[in-house]
């Protein structure tokens, strides 16, 4: 197996067993086979067991053999030669590449992405600008995307997971969780909305108007005072491809400008949205994890599960408020599979308790030795917990 200058594996050449940290006290690396990782990006070097919220100044990472202290593979004496077995490198298994967003091929032009929407999504923009000159592939709905990226029919899938107005995208929370994809990037893309007609209509003809309703809700003001009717479709180009099909001047349509240009509307007002800057921000999810680095700003998305009682959630927050890692997002879902649990008490009686999932984005690479000890400290009070992504965050200007 070739090993990176970090200790995290992809899920194709991880070894099929899971990461713990034994409980001894003292520190130590430990292998062993336990479920509640699940995902192989776990981290190889881990934390000390502790239970307690301690400080975490004394923590050192564990550098295997053949990195050197900056966690990068020591040169061997003879540079010529390889010092493992194999002579004939090209018989050994590639080292998974770094998958950057504009360079996962070399011109980005052989890369298929999957959107949910037909052409002229906000979606699509969102893919053309994580790869430019991919080709972008039309998907009904999200789980359609997720599914593409299995089968193999494309690379990656770019899906919205939140809005700056509208909030969360929720269905994408629970379908990450539903399926095997990897996070390996993000996109941020400005969304200003337009007020789509038949052309030479004016906007105070419009009687309703169809749209995505997250596009909708981030136009609530604007429509109100228009006093139009909303009515929900599947995405915001499919809405503008329905009123041009349509042919009714009384129906109009939230979308983008290119969606007006692509089905033949005028656009009868500009950035209707409720607040100027509303930004989508949207995930690359591709079959295989990155190997994450540190050379750049990284993000790690992750969800866990909590046992009840008092101070959980903040006891999990600490982990990483310990070790000074920024938390960018939190979000908790219910648990389809067990809903709610039921807590015997025989002073009180049954309670039943709503039973949540919780999502976290922090600041920090799985490469970095504090996201490795954060997520051990993590397990030892997660009942579940797996790791989404560790991607390069967008940082670029919007
Ligand atoms: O309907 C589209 O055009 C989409 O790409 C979907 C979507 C979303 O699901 O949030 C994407 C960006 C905007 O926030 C509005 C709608």
């Amino acid at each position: 197996m070739a090993l990176k200058a970090n200790s995290i594996w992809s899920c194709s050449e991880a070894p099929h067993f899971h990461v713990g940290v034994p409980n001894l006290g003292s520190r130590l690396c430990g292998l062993r086979f336990v479920n509640k990782w699940e995902c192989c990006c776990a981290p190889v070097v881990l934390a000390q067991a502790h239970r307690a919220i301690t400080p975490v100044e004394d923590e050192k990472p564990i550098i295997p053999s053949h990195l050197d202290s900056s966690g990068a593979i020591k040169r061997s004496q003879n540079n010529t030669e390889s010092s493992g077995f194999h002579k004939d490198l090209s018989l050994l298994p590639k080292p998974l590449s770094v998958t950057e967003p504009s360079s996962s091929s070399s011109d980005g032009s052989k890369v298929r992405v999957a959107y949910q929407g037909i052409p002229g999504a906000y979606s699509e923009a969102a893919a053309l600008k994580a790869y430019p000159k991919s080709e972008t592939v039309p998907c009904e709905q999200f789980e359609a995307a997720f599914k593409a990226v299995e089968l193999w029919l494309v690379d990656k899938a770019v899906l919205p997971i939140e809005n700056s107005v509208g909030g969360s995208i929720h269905r994408n929370y629970d379908l990450l969780l539903r399926h095997r994809l990897h996070i390996v990037g993000e996109v941020q893309l400005v969304v200003n909305h337009c007020l789509l007609g038949l052309p030479g209509v004016q906007k105070e003809e419009l009687k309703r108007v169809f749209s995505h309703p997250q596009a909708l809700a981030q136009c609530e003001m604007t429509l109100s005072k228009l006093g139009i009717i909303r009515v929900s479709a599947d995405d915001t180009a499919g809405a503008a491809q329905m009123v041009a099909s349509s042919g009714e001047r009384d129906t109009g349509a939230v979308a983008s400008a290119r969606a007006a240009k692509i089905y033949g509307l005028d656009v009868l007002a500009e950035k209707i949205q409720d607040d100027d800057d509303n930004i989508t921000r949207f995930l690359i999810l591709a079959r295989e994890s990155i190997i994450a680095g540190t050379d750049r700003p990284y993000k790690t998305s992750i969800v866990f599960t909590l046992e009840e009682g008092p101070g959980m959630l903040f006891k999990a927050l600490a982990v990483f408020a310990l070790r000074n890692i920024n938390l960018t997002k939190i979000e908790s879902r219910p648990q389809r599979k067990r809903p709610l649990r039921v807590v015997d008490d025989s002073n009180k009686g049954s309670a039943k308790y709503f039973d949540y999932l919780f999502y976290i984005d922090f600041e920090a690479s799985m490469a970095d030795p504090r996201a490795q000890f954060a997520l051990g400290h993590l397990q030892e009070f997660a009942g579940f917990l797996r790791v989404l992504g560790c991607y390069p965050m967008d940082t670029g200007l919007l």
